[in-house]
């Protein structure tokens, strides 16, 4: 660690970076799978690109047509026309130079080149004018795509069942779609705009050179052909050191992100771990920009390669068209048209190969996002379509569930009941099994074995939404959502219909014991509760917990799970909490706790050991008979004890 603290210098005396420190380096990030598609592209050739082409610009062109027909139609109808306006504009500066040539007294031949330079002002007025209109309809495509797209990706996280979350293959691509595959959508449609704008333009001069002189085309197509290969080049000598170059740069932006948040603040400062995180970074930090400067030296060599091979060709064109006068095979004013062709090509050529490479690479990204919107589609909760209005008796009938990818069922076939007007307990050690179990009850996971049975009907043939509308949890992992102390609570049920009875937001917060303390903010009710916003505020975690049990009570449902509902309360507010859910008979209420004290009242108290219920009875019953329960209970109580060794709390 010594040696991590020791301050070094930046740079060394020529003005490169120094070594990265020596001693321990955190260990090397994966590359993130959406780097896959990467490494792909880096090694497919530009002709195999090219062949995939026609699909590719299908793809876009059907994607942009979804989206808004005008705006495609404008995009591309637009370019096509400016393209035409490029053979006007040569084909008329042919004339102008035709005109000019001649002989004559000079100001006859400029009269006479004057209604040509007329058209070919014109035609590049009008070529500029439909370029403008083109650039907005594309530029306006790009927002109305993403929001297409976005909305459809969120429609699908939103709504596949809790499990897949839990699938690593289901949230990888997931993390793909949406860090890359749902931004690409745009970039495709705009790349395709491209390309079709780079293959107009270069056919525009091919046919305004045809018609000029049709020995000038296989000119044009010399000087072309180097540029083309050249602008591959450049494009994977690029991706392909930017590649390189992602796994160091991951974990500057991971340890950027450490040093420089809200959220980990406390934590750097507690642990004093300043020396260790800037050690890290500036061992980073020096290998990453010895790379960029290796890179920019590369680049000036390819760029100085390409120049010169551009320029052979170029000498090459001009060389060639000189022949061509000379033998009288072509006319002055022709050769000097094609020279402004030439530019013109150029351009057109270099937007035509760029728009190719990204177009395939932007394909291969947005092939995640379908995939994975097809794959979302299909874990979709699909249940029965009988309604579920209220729930009397719950019934567990050897149930499990394993996760996917384990050997251990969390859950195992365990039978209980859970009835309307009682307070039943969950109790058992860490990784027993007890969440898992109240997010089967609670509908949120299937069971992978066994039956569960809403008033003798299986909960898989009910409406998955119906069923999900009778619970309401309050999760042990409860999110501090960034809405108001309001908001908050009533997005509990922020969906209930007038008629519907059920708890006021104050009298939820109330049961919960989070009036006061909500009256008591800036704002009251209509409290920011998000630092990061202008006027935002923050809760401790005993007040988030207040507001996670009124969100849960303000829900009103038939079955109320509460997951560990008080670990962060102080005594006074969770004394009240119980008390409410103890005073609310018309409900169900699954309770989980290590806070032994709290389960006494329970009507039944269901123990669970490595995923199997081993022991149930209420309170004295478990006590009397021995076993895990009357252990846990006295170990916990000896912590109660006011000097004899066995007092227990009553
Ligand atoms: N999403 C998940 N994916 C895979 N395994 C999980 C998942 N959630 C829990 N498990 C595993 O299932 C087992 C039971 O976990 P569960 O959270 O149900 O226990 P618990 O009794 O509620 O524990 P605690 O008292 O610590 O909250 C544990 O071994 C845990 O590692």
């Amino acid at each position: 660690m010594e040696s991590m603290a020791r301050q070094r210098t930046a740079t060394e005396d020529d003005g490169t970076p120094a070594d990265p420190p020596a001693g321990p380096m955190l260990p090397e990030l994966e590359d993130p799978d959406w780097l896959h598609h990467a490494h792909d592209f880096a090694h497919t050739g530009f002709w195999a690109v090219a062949r995939r082409l026609p699909r590719l610009v299908r793809e876009a062109v059907g994607l942009a047509w979804a989206t808004s027909r005008r705006d495609t139609v404008a995009s591309i109808g637009l370019n096509v026309a400016a393209g035409v306006m490029t053979t006007f504009g040569l084909l008329a500066t042919t004339s102008v130079l035709s005109e000019l040539f001649a002989a004559g007294p000079t100001p006859d031949r400029v009269r006479a080149a004057l209604p040509a330079l007329a058209v070919a002002a014109a035609a590049v007025s009008a070529r500029g004018g439909l370029a403008i209109a083109a650039g907005w309809a594309q530029a306006r495509l790009t927002p109305q795509i993403n929001y297409q797209v976005e909305l459809r990706l969120f429609e699908a996280t939103t709504a596949v069942e809790l499990a897949a979350f839990d699938d690593a293959g289901f949230a990888e691509e997931m993390d793909r779609a949406r860090d890359r595959g749902m931004t690409e959508a745009a970039y495709i449609v705009d790349h395709t705009v491209d390309l079709v704008t780079g293959v107009v333009g270069m056919l525009a001069t091919a046919v305004a050179v045809t018609v000029i002189q049709p020995l000038l085309l296989p000119c044009l197509l010399l000087a072309a052909v180097p540029q083309a290969i050249t602008a591959v080049r450049m494009a994977r000598r690029e991706y392909l050191a930017m590649l390189a170059r992602i796994t160091r740069q991951r974990r500057m932006w991971m340890l950027a992100r450490l040093m420089a948040n809200r959220h980990t603040a406390a934590e750097v400062r507690a642990y004093q771990m300043r020396d260790f995180l800037l050690a890290e970074y500036r061992g980073v930090m020096a290998v990453e920009t010895r790379a960029q400067l290796r890179l920019v030296r590369a680049q000036t060599g390819t760029r100085i390669a390409g120049a010169t091979v551009a320029g052979l060709a170029t000498f090459g064109v001009y060389a060639v068209l000189g022949g061509l006068l000379l033998a009288g095979m072509v006319a002055l004013a022709a050769a000097a048209t094609a020279l402004l062709a030439l530019q013109s090509a150029r351009s057109s050529l270099g937007l035509a190969v760029i728009a190719t490479n990204s177009l395939y690479e932007d394909a291969l990204y947005y092939q995640d996002y379908r995939d994975f919107l097809a794959r979302a589609h299909a874990r979709v909760p699909v249940g029965g379509d009988r309604v579920v209005d209220g729930v009397q008796v719950i019934d567990l009938d050897e149930v499990s569930l394993s996760y996917p990818d384990t050997d251990t069922p969390a859950v195992d076939r365990v039978s209980l009941t859970v009835r309307r007007g009682e307070v039943v307990a969950l109790v058992g050690e860490n990784g027993s099994g007890k969440t898992t179990l109240a997010k089967l009850i609670a509908g949120l996971y299937r069971p992978t074995g066994g039956v569960i049975r809403w008033d003798g009907v299986d909960a898989a043939d009910l409406d998955p939404r119906a069923l999900g509308g009778q619970v309401a949890v309050m999760t042990q992992e409860w999110w501090k959502f960034p809405f108001t102390a309001g908001q908050n609570i009533r997005v509990g049920r922020h969906d209930r219909p007038p008629e519907r009875s059920g708890p006021s937001v104050q009298e939820a917060a109330g049961a919960a014991a989070a009036h006061d303390m909500i009256v008591g903010l800036p704002n009251g009710y209509d409290t920011l509760l998000d630092r990061e916003f202008k006027d935002g505020h923050e809760l401790s975690g005993g007040q988030w917990q207040r507001l996670v049990a009124a969100r849960g009570l303000y829900r009103d449902a038939a079955l109320l799970i509460c997951d560990e509902p008080s670990a962060a309360l102080d005594a006074r507010a969770e004394h009240a909490l119980f008390q409410h859910l103890r005073r609310s008979p018309d409900r169900a209420v699954v309770l989980i706790t290590h806070r032994l004290a709290n389960v006494r009242h329970a009507d039944r108290i269901f123990v669970m050991e490595r995923g199997r219920l081993v022991q149930q009875g209420n309170h004295d019953e478990l006590m009397a008979s021995g076993g895990l329960y009357r252990e846990l209970f006295e170990l916990q109580a000896s912590g109660y004890l006011t000097g004899t060794d066995d007092a227990l709390p009553r």
